[in-house]
């Protein structure tokens, strides 16, 4: 793949979501840095429609939990659900629309989607490994429970972040992916 000479479209266009991550994560001082290069996200009538939790330690027992709620599933006494702790931190990106007569929800859910990549590109620009994951159950009663979420907030999914391995870090920077045609991607009106 061609690299681009500017370093922001480079990491665009080499980030790369990692489902595996090691231990630490950043810091919520960390995340409040992080964040200046997020909240300029386009932002119709900038309403900033979104906010980001984040769900550490014993936090991740107990969307676990509330997953295992959700979905009827009973462990053995002592047996968590797993997938919470793929990673130290989940950040949950939660849309946080109100009625506006000049920007409709559908648009403050696209803020809210802009704001959970640009923290995505952050996060791997500095250093940490990312996924993106929802699942079934996000929007089920008991995990937007847990989360405080009110009746006309949406929770788009958590960011789960953690270390990355060096060697994997140099061997995904030495092999991009290739590019995908961007034909269909690009059109006109129809005639
Ligand atoms: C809103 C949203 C939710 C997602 N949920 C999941 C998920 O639950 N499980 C999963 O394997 N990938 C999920 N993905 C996709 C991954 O985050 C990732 O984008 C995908 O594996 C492709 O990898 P890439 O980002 O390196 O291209 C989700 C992506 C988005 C934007």
């Amino acid at each position: 793949m061609p690299r681009f000479t500017d370093p922001v479209l480079d990491a665009m266009a080499t980030r790369r979501s990692l489902a595996k991550v090691g231990p630490g994560a950043p810091t919520d001082d960390e995340l409040r840095d992080l964040l200046a290069a997020v909240t300029p996200v386009a932002d119709h009538k900038a309403l900033r429609p979104w906010r980001l939790l984040t769900l550490r330690g014993d936090d991740r027992a107990r969307l676990g939990e509330a997953l295992d709620a959700a979905a009827g599933t009973h462990r053995e006494p002592g047996e968590v659900n797993p997938k919470p702790f793929r990673a130290d931190l989940l950040i949950a990106v939660v849309a946080s629309p109100r009625e506006h007569p000049g920007a409709p929800v559908w648009e403050q859910h696209a803020t809210a989607a802009g704001a959970g990549h640009l923290l995505e590109l952050a996060l791997w620009r500095a250093g940490w490994g990312v996924m993106w994951r929802t699942g079934l159950q996000v929007n089920a009663p008991e995990v937007r429970a847990l989360h405080g979420l009110a009746d006309h907030e949406l929770l788009m999914g958590w960011l789960y972040v953690g270390s990355i391995d060096a060697d994997l870090r140099a061997r995904i920077e030495e092999s991009p992916r290739p590019v995908l045609d961007p034909t269909p991607f690009l059109g006109g009106l129809p005639a």
